[in-house]
């Protein structure tokens, strides 16, 4: 790894300088080639699992923990920053830098009454989605390797630790200008020099000035709208959407008890500390914009609040905008590009609606939302037949349904491209939470990583038939249904 340390040089008092310590027995529970390609790494080896695992010192690495505040589940929190997330550094690699953090490296000052680490059983989770929505093209950090120990720690019971090592572009968090705005009060030139290494190092092509704060607050909130369009149209629930969890650059950031749907429901909450459903899958573009007015809000001191108000204005139909491009894609809906702006506008309603029934009546028949998707692949669209129709209770609701789609696909020269193109955006495998529920069992209680590697292969291919594997695209069985994940990770 070659480090830069752009963040460390360039904004003292914006973190604290701390160690990293070490794990015990460290060895390789899981490595990504696509993620190590990102900053020059081929293959794992024992001098790096050493440095990975904070039993010896990176060369190049400056070691700190940022400090940031947020909004959890609504209520602002003054201080929070990283309790067990310590960043090496830039790494550089061949299409940019990516911060590297020991996430689960140890207690920092912001540990508060934390030890500092995680458990295996998180770890492996956040490894495993990182590059599984990566694969499905969702903006997200991602996930170099993953470390497991014999070092116990305490939860509800003990487990033992592990470490996921994050790549970020970046991990300055919505709840870093908060905490510059309300915990440093009077100091808005610490807001601007924060903005200011943001968009130099993340905005190249806008200049550090006040006349490009509102352009960057604008792709803010697009890049934010992007992200939560992409979840939707994925299926992905975060769990835990406080404003110190929202990268400034809109990548899904903090995998804790995050899920991808099995059965469709909107008001899926997989948090189990989510007692009023804040969280559920189908709030997540509310709150998206309710975060982004937080952020906004603590933009105040240096950005006029009608130029925040416009660009908070964007994110709906940014979001809206996206979500509908890609379900197009999911479900075959092709658009004349020639179509003028209003018909566009008109057009789009008239998509959303028709995708909005579609979700409406999975969840009324309590179908598998991926599955159902993929289905889409086998439909002979000219024929009045659809295999989907079977799955419905309800079979005249689904045969209108299915008239007003047919009618919007339109004629298909070439079914069997058509077919293609449906299973180029519909994946037939997704991580399901039984699926790395059982990895981990098999870790846990056979010191196994096989399943684990196993799906990770899998799901960076979640396109491709892969007949083999198809046990892996299964609905969930009994124990596997609506699994609800704790917090205490
Ligand atoms: N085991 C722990 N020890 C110390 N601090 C912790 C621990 N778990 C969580 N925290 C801290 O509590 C706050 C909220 O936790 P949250 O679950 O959002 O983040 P996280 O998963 O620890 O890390 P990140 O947001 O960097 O992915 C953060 O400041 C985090 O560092
Ligand atoms: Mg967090």
């Amino acid at each position: 790894m070659r480090f830069k340390q752009d963040f460390f040089e360039q904004l003292d008092g914006f973190y604290t300088q701390v160690y990293p310590q070490g794990i015990s027995n460290p060895h390789w529970l899981g490595w990504s080639d696509d993620a190590a390609q990102l900053i020059g790494l081929e293959k794992p080896n024992d001098a790096l699992l050493m440095q990975l695992s904070a039993n010896a010192a990176a060369p190049g690495a400056s070691y700190y923990a940022q400090v940031y505040s947020g909004h959890q589940f609504g209520g602002y929190t003054p201080r929070l920053g990283d309790g067990r997330s310590i960043i090496l550094g830039e790494a550089i690699g061949p299409n940019g830098a990516w911060d590297v953090a020991l996430k689960g490296g140890g207690p920092t000052p912001y540990s508060r009454h934390g030890d500092g680490r995680a458990v295996m059983r998180s770890a492996v989770r956040e490894f495993l989605v990182s590059e599984a929505l990566a694969a499905l093209s969702v903006p997200t950090s991602r996930a170099l390797a993953v470390i497991g120990s014999d070092l116990p720690v305490w939860r509800e019971s003990q487990e033992t630790a592990a470490i996921t090592v994050r790549l970020a572009k970046s991990h300055i968090r919505f709840g870093h200008f908060e905490y510059f705005c309300y915990s440093e009060k009077g100091a808005p030139d610490k807001l601007t020099q924060l903005l200011n290494f943001t968009l130099a190092q993340h905005f190249p092509h806008l200049s550090a000035d006040s006349a490009s704060y509102k352009q960057w607050f604008v792709e803010v909130v697009q890049s934010t709208a992007k992200m939560i369009a992409h979840w939707q149209a994925v299926g992905f629930a975060h769990g835990v959407m406080n404003t110190d969890n929202m990268s400034i650059v809109g990548d899904t950031f903090d995998f804790g008890p995050f899920a991808l749907l099995d059965t469709f429901k909107e008001g899926f909450i997989c948090n189990h500390s989510d007692h009023d459903g804040r969280y559920a899958f189908g709030q997540q573009p509310g709150i998206g914009l309710w975060n982004l007015k937080r952020l906004a809000q603590a933009l105040t001191p240096i950005i006029p609040s009608d130029d925040l108000i416009a660009a908070l204005n964007r994110y709906q139909p940014s979001l809206v905008s996206h979500y509908v491009s890609l379900m197009r894609a999911k479900l075959g809906l092709s658009i004349d590009s020639d179509l003028g702006r209003a018909a566009q506008a008109e057009r789009e309603k008239q998509d959303l609606a028709l995708i909005s029934q579609f979700t409406v009546m999975l969840e009324n028949n309590q179908l598998d939302y991926s599955n159902s998707l993929r289905k889409m692949g086998k439909i002979d669209i000219s024929s009045q037949y659809s295999s989907l129709r079977d799955d419905m209770l309800n079979v005249s609701e689904f045969d209108s349904w299915y008239q007003a789609y047919q009618a919007r696909v339109g004629d298909v020269a070439d079914v069997a491209a058509w077919q293609q193109q449906r299973n180029q955006h519909n994946p037939k495998y997704i991580l399901r939470n039984y699926l790395a529920q059982e990895a981990i069992i098999d870790i846990e209680e056979k010191a196994d990583n096989s399943k684990l590697i196993q799906l990770q292969q899998l799901l960076t291919r979640p396109y491709d038939e892969q007949p083999e594997m198809d046990h892996f695209a299964k609905r969930p069985p009994d124990w596997g249904q609506g699994l609800v994940m704790s917090c205490s990770s």
